[in-house]
């Protein structure tokens, strides 16, 4: 196991229209993950918190305003040969302003949630998705090989809320 030195947390939002059970996801443009459907988010800026950045993400990313944003997991991803991992913080939005608008980033597009187009995520999203939209808290771990597609080891439990931050004392893979 290779020694992670460091964390970077990232935020990642999916909203949710929860009657018709629809969730939007955007097709990435640019960047890590490009030509990859996803939920919205990314990096935080300096000062922000972790919960700001998920809203500031959405915001510039599909061009809506959340008005809920509930925190259903953590997903901390490394991968081969690299000592940083990712602390994803996923959250659920179930109301929000505006309308989904495509960005220089995302192009934004509503999915049934029995046909979620999980060949064209990344691999870890079919593990986790169901039970977030299942509105089950999660905490996962994955180890990804250099081609960041090969899952080599993972690890998902359920838990009764989603902590503040993933623990690295904690790891286990
Ligand atoms: C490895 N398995 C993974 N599975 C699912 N989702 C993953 C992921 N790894 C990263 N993500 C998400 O991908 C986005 C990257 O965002 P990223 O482009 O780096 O951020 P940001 O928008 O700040 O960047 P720029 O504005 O382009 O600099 C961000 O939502 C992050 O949560």
């Amino acid at each position: 196991m290779l020694p992670i030195e460091s964390k970077k947390p990232l935020t990642l939002v999916f909203a949710l229209d929860q009657k018709n059970k629809k969730i939007l996801l955007g097709m990435k443009k640019r960047g890590f993950g490009m030509n990859k459907f996803n939920g919205f988010g990314g990096k935080l800026e300096p000062g922000e918190t972790v919960l700001q950045a998920a809203h500031r993400e959405l915001t510039e990313e599909a061009m809506i305003e959340a008005q809920d944003m509930d925190k259903i997991g953590i997903n901390f991803f490394t991968f081969e040969d690299d000592p940083v991992g990712l602390e994803v913080h996923v959250y659920l939005v179930t109301k929000f302003n505006g309308t989904p608008t495509e960005t220089e980033e995302m192009r934004p597009e509503w999915f049934d949630y029995n046909n979620i187009p999980f060949e064209q995520m990344w691999t870890d999203d079919a593990q986790w998705l169901p039970y977030a939209l299942d509105e089950k808290h999660f905490v996962g771990e994955f180890h990804f090989a250099k081609d960041q597609k090969t899952i080599l080891a993972q690890k998902l439990d359920i838990v009764s809320s989603a902590p503040v931050e993933f623990d690295l004392n904690q790891r286990t893979l």
